[in-house]
């Protein structure tokens, strides 16, 4: 498919999504979103793909949603078309772990659809923030809620209400981000990382990533309980007894994703 906001590789069995509107700091308007939708569509519907990385630019991840966009929009307007969780959420309902690699300014929305992706590698120059505040409106894509859970209410408050920016060292302190790479180092650091993922089981990532994500929803018993029922779940894969059997063979694994 040819896109124009975006671009999209295939790494071995990763795939690799870039955004692409580089004047515009890869500021997300709904075309960039509608092409991001159905590039996630595409490799989750590819059996070769494990994993997907998610970049931007070296200068910008993306610099929140398309300001001059959605600047005359009316109330009206936005509500009727949901704006913001229409497309947007599309990263959240990925079944396949994806990896945002943030380099430059991942800024408004684009601090959202970092924090959308199941985990976020940062270079070493990137800033995030959540700047609403300062053109008079507040985070719309999950910001006052994803924040706090990554970073705690003091610091996600302090940059909801001011704008501050946090750079790659403060993010990881705070555990907004796993980890923080060299710029130069970025790209590869992440599609090795989605490689090793995308090497695993298929089925057993998937569920890793259910009962970790089942954590910010579900009360702590409850998720217990979830958690052990997909643990119990993997003990009917071929693939559990494949990785137990290799390790007492002292071999590497052969996973068949059954
Ligand atoms: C999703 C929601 C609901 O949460 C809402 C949002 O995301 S609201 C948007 C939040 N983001 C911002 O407020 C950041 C806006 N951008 C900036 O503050 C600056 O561009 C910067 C600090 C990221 C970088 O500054 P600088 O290096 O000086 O570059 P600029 O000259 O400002 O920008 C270059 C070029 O990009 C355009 N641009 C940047 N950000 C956006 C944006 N969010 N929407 C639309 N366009 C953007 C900027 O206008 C420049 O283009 P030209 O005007 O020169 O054509």
């Amino acid at each position: 498919m040819a896109y124009e906001n975006i671009t999209v590789e295939t790494h071995r069995h990763v795939g690799l999504i870039t955004l692409n509107r580089p004047k515009a700091l890869n500021a997300l308007c709904s075309a960039l979103i509608r092409e991001l939708g159905q590039a996630l569509d595409a490799f989750e519907a590819d059996d070769e793909i494990g994993a997907i990385v998610l970049t931007g630019s070296e200068k910008a991840f993306a610099a929140g949603a398309d300001i001059k966009e959605m600047a005359s929009k009316s109330f009206i307007d936005a509500y009727l078309a949901d704006f913001i969780t229409n497309g947007w959420e599309r990263i959240t309902t990925c079944r396949k772990p994806v990896v945002a690699a943030v380099a430059g300014f991942a800024l408004g929305g684009g601090c959202e659809v970092a924090m959308m992706c199941d985990f976020i590698l940062a270079a070493d120059n990137a800033k995030f923030g959540q700047p609403e505040i300062t053109i008079g409106t507040i985070p719309g894509a999950g910001g006052t809620q994803r924040l706090v859970r990554a970073v705690g209410k003091a610091k996600a408050m302090e940059m909801v209400l001011t704008g501050r920016m946090i750079d790659a060292v403060e993010a990881e302190r705070a555990g907004l981000v796993s980890r923080v790479v060299p710029l130069a180092e970025l790209i590869d650091e992440a599609v090795k990382v989605a490689d090793k993922i995308a090497s695993l089981s298929r089925p057993v990532v998937l569920l890793a990533k259910e009962a970790v994500n089942a954590a910010f929803e579900t009360p702590l018993a409850q998720g217990i309980r979830f958690e052990r029922r997909l643990f119990h779940a993997t003990f009917a894969t071929e693939d559990q007894k494949e990785g137990m059997a290799a390790f007492i063979e002292k071999r590497s694994p052969a996973f068949r994703n059954r």
